[in-house]
């Protein structure tokens, strides 16, 4: 079996603030069929970002698949909103609504969350930090409830910091034990890093300081995208 198709989702967080609409489209010409973009609330993450107003200009300036990363306490609360606006993929992190491992009621409660995903109309993805264990989210995949897990490959909150390789056992397990799961990989991933992640099994791929401040933001999303298809 082989593992899903690669998704080269360059982050925003990266981009020029002041020219949002110009960065996302050029990234659609460069051949990303994803958009990365971080919300963060300053409570989940010390860091605050973007939110509606912001993610609804932006769909209306592109047609890539909007990959929403939700850094945020309360995730439910923007569900019903961000699925009005047309983003894709709602990806909550695990440690914001639950314990780790997350408790019996923890599941109730995780069960609802990606289900109000859905019914709004996007794709469940969930996230986790790096310490969090891939066990924690393995329910979530067994019962359907997510299309997609993110490892985080740095602490969330910012951009620009270094690639974190510990994380890649976690990686491995989860594409041996779910071939066609959507794995995403997220922080200091670029030319350097991404064999490393590829050949554990990722095949979304976040990148924002590697591309965005490239001299060649095209080559380095063609780079990407063909590490992850020769680990195919
Ligand atoms: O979620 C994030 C930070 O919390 C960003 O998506 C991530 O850090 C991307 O930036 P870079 O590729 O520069 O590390
Ligand atoms: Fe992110």
């Amino acid at each position: 079996m082989r593992k899903p198709s690669a998704k080269i989702s360059p982050s925003i967080l990266s981009a020029d603030f002041a020219d949002l609409g110009k960065d996302a489209v050029r990234m659609w010409d460069y051949g990303a069929e994803w958009l990365h973009v971080d919300c963060m609330d300053g409570h989940f993450v010390p860091n605050l970002t973007i939110g509606p107003p912001v993610v609804a200009s932006l769909r209306k300036r592109t047609k890539a698949f909007l990959d929403c990363h939700m850094m945020v306490s309360d995730p439910a609360f923007w569900v019903e909103e961000y699925g009005k606006i047309g983003v894709d993929g709602f990806c909550f992190h695990l440690e914001s609504v639950a314990q780790v491992p997350p408790s019996q009621e923890d599941f109730g409660k995780l069960k609802s969350l990606c289900e109000m995903i859905k019914d709004n109309g996007m794709r469940a993805g969930v996230a986790i930090k790096p310490g969090t264990p891939a066990e924690s989210v393995e329910p979530l995949v067994d019962f359907g409830m997510v299309e997609m897990v993110l490892c985080m490959t740095v602490e969330p909150g910012f951009g620009g910091q270094s690639f974190k390789p510990e994380v890649m056992p976690k990686v491995k397990y989860l594409r041996e034990k779910y071939p066609e799961l959507d794995i995403q990989v997220d922080g200091g991933i670029g030319p350097k890093t991404i064999d490393i992640a590829a050949e554990a099994g990722a095949n979304v791929i976040v990148a924002g300081s590697a591309v965005f401040l490239a001299e060649d933001p095209k080559l380095v999303v063609t780079q990407l995208r063909k590490s992850v298809e020769s680990y195919a």
